[in-house]
């Protein structure tokens, strides 16, 4: 029998020698299951149930939504802001009361959900009147007409008067029968603080201790009671300064009907009395000890049982209090005494010797943090109104600067032409026109422009497209006078004097290539390369030259002067002494032409001819035919009888070839050296 009680780890046992075999539980020593205490900390319960994530959340009364309750709103009311002195319209520049949209939904911008509980949704969302983040609580319930009890949280918040450890009031507004409460947002709570921290740092401990005796000293020094303190109520900002929030079971205790429909708040953090009674101030400080002890301690607090008892009773094993202080033990314990009236009030508490230098040094960091927020957010101010001036006043520069750029397109393209548009490269305009040279607009409407500034031999995609969509006529040929119309005869005739304006492409050396030659060369027809050139017309006593384009003093008042007079002087000859004047330009042109070419053959020899500096020196020599046979005086053995009369008369030239020799025999003679090292070809 001893033997079968003792294996507690057998299945079954057998019940005496005679009995049948009955199968009974095997039953676990009683030291095995009992805890030493039914209190432990968070992180002890964590260790045995891996899953658990914290305490229950909180029963609700109405069925919590699915979805946000922001999509089932429908608005059919305008909304009323609640006031002190009853409902009034709520007006916002950015509300528009067609729109089908919510108040919040036009006025705000959603961030997203930050909390559910049992009264509603909290939204964290930016106000776009002034761009501040906000907290915005939204009631679950649609909250029906008779029901003013709905209204409290927001009526009692908007009561109290704002303190730096109490979550600040805004403004709440009913619509579509549901209450939204605007508040400060706050970076999380202190349960999800202490969920993540477990046992705070005594430091914080006190920090959070003076904060939350201040936010209750607040209150109660306006006869009001919280009633509803609790970690999950209690708010930190992202300066982890406390601040108490959630006044949805504030008493007010001036209001015999507060007292009379008072609720009890979350039994964790309920006081013992408040069981058989109404709350009080004491309750409040008792809720506020055990609040302390969760965060002191890690305490995973019991919310019925005998460990709610032990706790009320003030057995709470010693081990909790393992590393802290006797002073917060004290004060600690002295706030969850079991009487009411022999705990300390929070003037008391605060008054406190220990108390007075963490107040002094916590309110000097707090006045540090609203300091540096100003200064932050005055800086931020500066900076914005600084670019603000800068731009202010660098826009007219800007501008002024971009006018000066389009002056002097235009005036270059006046310049250049009067009566024909100017079309810079780089605007948008050509731009435009390259796209539409893309999509085929251009070849319906291209219209050839004249002023390329780019590289004659490779324009840019959009200038070749827009030219090969052109149609172009053919160029002029050089010194055509047979046009019909004076004006084109008087083009003609300043054209003759500046030949290399109108030299086709090909005859021309690019050395000779002007500006103004490329521009003529892109005309497109006779008629405008002409207006072109009579825009270089010089005045008279000024060469004809296309310097005058580069003097910026030469303006086009100047060329039209000159061009008028120009003209007058050209009516103004007899038809002989225009002939006559034609022929000599006619002369000049031909003298040019050959300048011209033999300049092509100096800057491009072809290959395998004579060098420069040879051709040169043969330039000036006369040209007379070399037959070096003559040079011998003694006639040919192998001459035949046809030949004799040609002898005779070669021999007549010979001395007239040898004196041609002598005289210029030093310059032959370097010449000859010079062909040794060419091929000759030129010879
Ligand atoms: N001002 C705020 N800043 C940041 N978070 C907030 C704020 N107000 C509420 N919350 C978050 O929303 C949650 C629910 O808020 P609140 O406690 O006010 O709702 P409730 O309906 O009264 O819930 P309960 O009745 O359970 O207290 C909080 O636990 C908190 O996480
Ligand atoms: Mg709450």
């Amino acid at each position: 029998m001893d033997e079968s009680l003792g294996n507690s780890s057998m299945d079954s046992i057998e019940v005496g020698p005679t009995s049948p075999r009955v199968l009974v539980t095997p039953r676990i020593p009683a030291a095995v299951m009992m805890r030493e205490t039914p209190l432990s900390t968070k992180r002890e319960r964590q260790a045995m149930t891996p899953r658990y994530r914290g305490p229950m959340p909180k029963i609700f009364k109405s069925q919590q939504p699915q979805r946000s309750i922001l999509s089932m709103t429908r608005k059919d009311t305008t909304p009323q802001l609640l006031t002190p002195h009853g409902p009034q319209p709520l007006e916002s520049p950015l509300y528009d009361h067609k729109n089908a949209q919510s108040f919040l939904e036009q006025t705000f911008k959603i961030d997203e959900i930050i909390g559910r509980g049992s009264f509603g949704e909290v939204f964290a969302a930016r106000c776009l009147e002034d761009s501040r983040l906000y907290a915005v609580k939204v009631s679950i319930a649609p909250i029906r007409q008779h029901s003013i009890s709905k209204y409290r949280e927001a009526e009692l918040h908007m009561l109290i008067p704002p303190h730096k450890n109490l979550v600040r009031f805004y403004r709440a507004w009913v619509e579509t029968d549901r209450l939204y409460i605007q508040t400060e947002l706050c970076e999380q709570s202190l349960q999800q603080y202490c969920l993540i921290k477990h046992a705070l740092p005594e430091k914080e401990i006190w920090n959070i201790s003076v904060d939350l005796l201040q936010a209750v000293h607040h209150l109660h020094s306006l006869d009001m009671i919280h009633d509803d303190i609790k970690p999950d109520n209690i708010f930190l900002t992202r300066h982890k300064i406390c601040k108490l929030g959630d006044f949805g079971l504030v008493i007010n205790l001036k209001n015999p009907n507060d007292v009379k429909s008072a609720e009890e708040g979350d039994s964790k953090y309920l006081a013992p009395e408040v069981l058989n009674g109404r709350p009080t101030k004491a309750s409040d400080i008792f809720s506020l000890g055990v609040t302390i002890l969760e965060a002191a301690t890690d305490l995973d607090v019991p919310s019925s049982g005998d460990a709610w008892h032990q706790i009320r009773n003030g057995q709470i094993p010693p081990r909790f209090f393992v590393g802290i202080s006797p002073i917060l033990q004290d004060l600690i314990k002295s706030m969850l005494d079991k009487d009411p009236l022999k705990r300390p009030t929070s003037q008391t508490l605060l008054a406190h010797a220990s108390m007075k230098r963490k107040i002094f040094m916590r309110s000097l960091y707090v006045k540090w943090v609203d300091t540096s927020d100003s200064l932050t957010s005055l800086f931020k101010w500066i900076l914005v109104w600084c670019m603000a001036f800068v731009s202010v006043v660098f826009r007219p520069v800007a501008w002024f600067h971009e006018e000066i750029q389009n002056r002097r397109s235009e005036i270059c393209a006046q310049f250049l032409n009067p009566h024909q548009q100017h079309t810079p490269i780089h605007t948008p305009e050509n731009s435009k026109a390259y796209s539409e040279s893309l999509t085929g607009v251009a070849l319906r409407q291209a219209v050839p422009s004249p002023f390329d500034f780019s590289d004659d031999e490779n324009p840019p995609h959009s200038q070749r497209r827009l030219f090969q969509s052109a149609p172009v006529p053919p160029f002029p040929s050089r010194l055509n006078f047979d046009d019909d119309d004076d004006e084109d005869e008087e083009q003609a005739t300043c054209s003759s004097s500046n030949s290399s304006a109108i030299e086709p492409i090909g005859d021309v050396s690019p050395r000779f290539r002007r500006p103004v030659t490329s521009m003529v060369q892109r005309e497109s027809t006779p008629k405008s390369a002409r207006r072109l050139l009579s825009a270089y017309r010089p005045s008279p006593g000024l060469s004809p030259t296309t310097s005058n384009f580069h003097n910026p003093s030469f303006s086009h008042q100047d060329h039209q002067a000159s061009g008028d007079g120009f003209n007058n002087n050209m009516s103004m000859l007899t038809d002989q002494e225009r002939t006559e004047k034609y022929r000599r330009m006619q002369q000049t042109e031909q003298h040019r032409d050959w300048i011209d070419r033999a300049n092509v053959v100096d800057e491009a020899p072809p290959p395998m001819s004579c060098p420069p500096r040879i051709r040169r020196g043969t330039r000036d020599l006369p040209r007379l035919p070399l037959n070096f046979n003559l040079l011998d005086d003694e006639p040919s053995k192998k001459e035949g009888g046809d030949d004799v009369e040609q002898k005779r008369e070669d021999k007549k030239a010979a001395p007239e070839m040898r004196r041609f020799l002598r005289s210029n025999s030093k310059q032959l003679r370097s010449r000859t050296i010079s062909f040794q090292g060419s091929s000759g070809d030129e010879c």
